[in-house]
C-alpha cells in the first residue's frame, strides 16, 4: 500500500464548510468529460451554467454595463459573477468574491459574457492593501488584494468544483474516504519566484489613469511585464515582488540606464520587427558551497551586437550575486526567449540550485521549478504518494520529465528510472543532472507522447509506480490509453491545470464511455499545492492505485 500524503502544514479548512454546503449549480456543471479531443490534448473550457427558464432569452449586449456580483473565483482565476435576477454568468478578470461592481460587457461567448470591471460598488470580503503598486493593472499577479487565506479556499474550492463536475467524483465519495486533501499553503507569498522574463517594448503601456503621463522619444521604452491578454503591451516596472532581491537590484541598475541615447539601445518592436532588446530574464539559484543566491543575467537579443550590451555589462557585473551573464541570439519574429545562439557575455553558463539534496545545473533556457522551496515540499509529496518500498528493487517511469528532477530525486531508493521529455536540451540537461549527482541507474529518452504508437513501453521494463507531470494540457489520450493497458501498481498524477487533471483522473478511473474504454484506477487521494500565491495557478498531486 502506498504511503497517503502527509505534509505535517497548517490544515486551513479543517471544517471544510463548502464540502458540506455547495452551490447546487455549478460554472463546471457543463463541462463534460467529451470535451476531450482525440488528436489534441485540450483543456476543458469553462462555460457558464445552463440558463434556467427565467434567464433563458437574457443575453447582455456588447458595450452593456451591469450591475454585479461575484460569487467565487473560476478558470483562470477569473470572477464568476451572476447578473442580478436573471442568474445569468459572466467572467469579469480580477472581480473577487463579495464584490458588487459595475461591468461592461465586452465579449459574448456561447451561454457566457465576459465583462471588464468599471468601477466597484462595494469591496469584497476579504479585500487587503495589495503591497505592489501595479497589482491593480499587471498580468502578472490578480489577486494580490485578496486576503491569502482567502485565495487558498478559493483555489480549493475551484479543484473541488472541477473533480466533482469534470471528473465525475461525488463529494461525498472525496469526503468520506478522506480523497480530497486541504490545499497546501506556500509559506512565503513573496519572492518565491527564481526565474522572472522581462519583455522590452517599443511604447510603454499605461494605465487609462495614467495616460496623461504620456512620454515620447526613448523614454517611451518600457522593459517590464504585458499588460494582462497583450503580447504588445509592456507594462514598465521597476520592482517585482515575486522575484528574489538581488534580481530587483539587477533590474533597477538595467533600468536606471538602458534608455540612455548615448548607449545607442532600441527596444525591439513586435510589429516593426525592428530593434535590439527583446526580453531580459533573471533567474536566482544558490551556491552549492555557501548557499547564499547567486544570478544569472539573460539578454534575449534579435542581433549579436555584444558592444552594445557593454555598458549594460559594466553596470550589473558588480552586483555580488550576479554570477552570469548571457545573450542570447533570437533572430527570429517570435517573442520566444530561446535564442538560435548563446554566448556568454560574463562570468559561467549555468548557475546552480538544490532540491531535496541533489544539485541541479541551470542554464539559461532549461526548465526548472519556478518556486524552488515549494517544489521541495512538491516532491516531498510526490515521495509520499509513490510510496517506495526503498529496497531498490522497484521501477519508476517518470513520463513529462522535464531536465529529471522528479526522477533523480527518487532514484537512489529504486531499481531504475526511465524518463520521458519531448524537449531535447530537457533530456540533455537530465542526463548531465543524473552525472553531477552520480546517479547511474536512470535513462532519459527524448520523445513526444503525444505520438506514441504500439511500441511504447517495448524498452522498458514494467513499472511499479508511474509519475506522470504533463504542461497545461494534460495527458492525450494515446497515453491514458497506454497507462490502461500497462496497469502499473501506482500512478502519481501531478498537474498544473486542475481542469485537465480533474478529465484525466475522469478517463483513468471512471473510462471513456463513448470511446468503449475501461477505467482501471481509484483515486485514493488529491492533494492541492499552491506553487504561485496571488496568481490563479492551482498545482495538484493525484495518488491512483490500480483497482
Ligand atoms: C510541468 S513540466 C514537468 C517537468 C518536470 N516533471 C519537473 O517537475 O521539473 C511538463 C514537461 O512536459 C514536457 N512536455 C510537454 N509536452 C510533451 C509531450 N507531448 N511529450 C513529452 N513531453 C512533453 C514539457 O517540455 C515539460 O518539460
Amino acid at each position: 500500500m502506498a504511503t497517503l500524503p502527509s505534509h505535517g502544514l497548517r490544515s486551513l479548512t479543517t471544517a471544510r464548510p463548502w464540502l458540506l454546503n455547495r452551490r447546487p449549480s455549478s460554472t463546471f456543471a457543463s463541462l463534460s468529460s467529451s470535451s476531450m479531443a482525440e488528436d489534441s490534448a485540450e483543456a476543458p473550457q469553462p462555460s457558464a451554467s445552463k440558463p434556467s427558464k427565467s434567464n433563458k432569452s437574457y443575453f447582455p449586449k456588447r458595450g452593456q454595463t451591469l450591475e454585479l456580483l461575484c460569487e467565487s473565483l473560476a478558470f483562470k482565476g477569473k470572477g464568476l459573477c451572476k447578473v442580478a435576477d436573471t442568474g445569468f454568468v459572466v467572467m469579469c478578470d480580477r472581480a473577487l468574491p463579495g464584490e458588487r461592481f459595475i461591468g461592461r460587457v465586452t465579449r459574448k461567448k456561447e451561454n457566457y459574457a465576459e465583462v471588464t470591471k468599471l468601477k466597484t460598488i462595494s469591496p469584497h470580503w476579504d479585500f487587503v492593501d495589495a503591497p505592489c503598486e501595479y497589482s491593480s493593472y499587471c498580468g502578472g499577479c490578480k489577486t494580490q488584494n485578496l486576503s491569502y487565506e482567502a485565495q487558498l479556499s478559493a483555489k480549493e474550492q475551484q479543484v473541488l468544483e472541477l473533480v466533482t463536475h469534470v471528473g465525475m467524483f461525488s463529494s461525498k465519495e472525496l469526503e468520506s474516504l478522506d480523497i480530497m486533501k486541504p490545499i497546501v499553503p506556500c509559506d512565503i507569498q513573496f519572492h518565491y519566484r527564481n526565474k522572472m522574463e522581462f519583455s522590452f517594448g517599443s511604447h510603454e503601456w499605461l494605465p487609462t489613469e495614467s495616460l496623461s503621463e504620456k512620454q515620447d522619444g526613448n523614454e517611451s521604452y518600457a522593459l517590464g511585464l504585458h499588460a494582462p491578454g497583450f503580447f504588445d503591451k509592456v507594462l514598465n516596472v521597476n520592482k517585482c515582488l515575486l522575484q528574489s532581491e538581488p534580481a530587483n537590484m539587477v533590474l533597477a541598475a538595467i533600468q536606471d540606464c538602458w534608455r540612455d541615447p548615448q548607449l545607442g539601445l532600441s527596444a525591439y518592436n513586435v510589429h516593426s520587427h525592428a530593434g535590439f532588446l527583446k526580453h531580459l530574464m533573471l533567474r536566482t539559484g544558490r551556491d552549492v558551497k555557501t548557499g547564499l543566491p547567486e544570478l544569472m543575467v539573460n539578454f534575449v537579443t534579435s542581433s549579436y551586437k555584444p558592444e552594445l550590451l557593454g555598458p549594460l555589462v559594466d553596470k550589473i557585473s558588480p552586483v555580488p550575486e550576479v554570477v552570469s551573464i548571457m545573450n542570447n541570439v533570437n533572430t527570429s519574429i517570435g517573442s520566444t526567449s530561446v535564442g538560435e545562439e548563446e554566448y556568454t557575455l560574463y562570468g559561467k553558463s549555468t548557475i546552480t540550485e538544490i532540491l531535496r539534496g541533489l544539485t541541479f545545473q541551470i542554464s539559461a533556457n532549461s526548465f526548472f521549478q519556478t518556486n524552488t522551496r515549494q517544489a521541495e515540499v512538491l516532491y516531498k509529496l510526490i515521495e509520499d504518494c509513490a510510496g517506495l518500498r526503498g529496497d531498490g528493487s522497484e521501477v519508476v517511469l517518470d513520463l513529462f520529465c522535464g531536465t529529471g528532477t522528479i526522477g533523480l530525486t527518487l532514484a537512489q531508493r529504486v531499481r531504475h528510472v526511465y524518463g520521458y521529455e519531448v524537449v531535447a536540451q530537457a533530456i540533455a540537461d537530465a542526463r548531465l543532472n543524473a552525472k553531477l549527482n552520480g546517479i547511474h541507474n536512470a535513462t532519459f529518452v527524448q520523445g513526444d507522447l503525444n505520438k506514441i504508437d504500439e511500441s511504447f513501453g517495448n524498452n522498458f521494463p514494467k513499472p511499479d509506480i508511474v509519475i506522470s507531470d504533463p504542461n497545461r494540457p494534460g495527458m492525450h489520450m494515446k497515453l491514458i490509453k497506454f497507462l490502461l493497458k500497462l496497469k502499473a501498481p501506482r500512478v502519481v498524477y501531478v498537474s498544473c491545470n486542475p481542469a485537465t487533471c480533474a478529465r484525466d483522473l475522469d478517463y483513468l478511473c471512471h473510462g471513456v464511455i463513448e470511446k468503449n474504454i475501461k477505467g482501471g484506477y481509484r483515486l485514493k487521494s488529491l492533494q492541492p499545492v499552491d506553487m504561485f500565491p496571488h496568481t490563479p495557478h492551482i498545482e495538484c498531486v493525484c495518488l491512483l492505485e490500480l483497482c
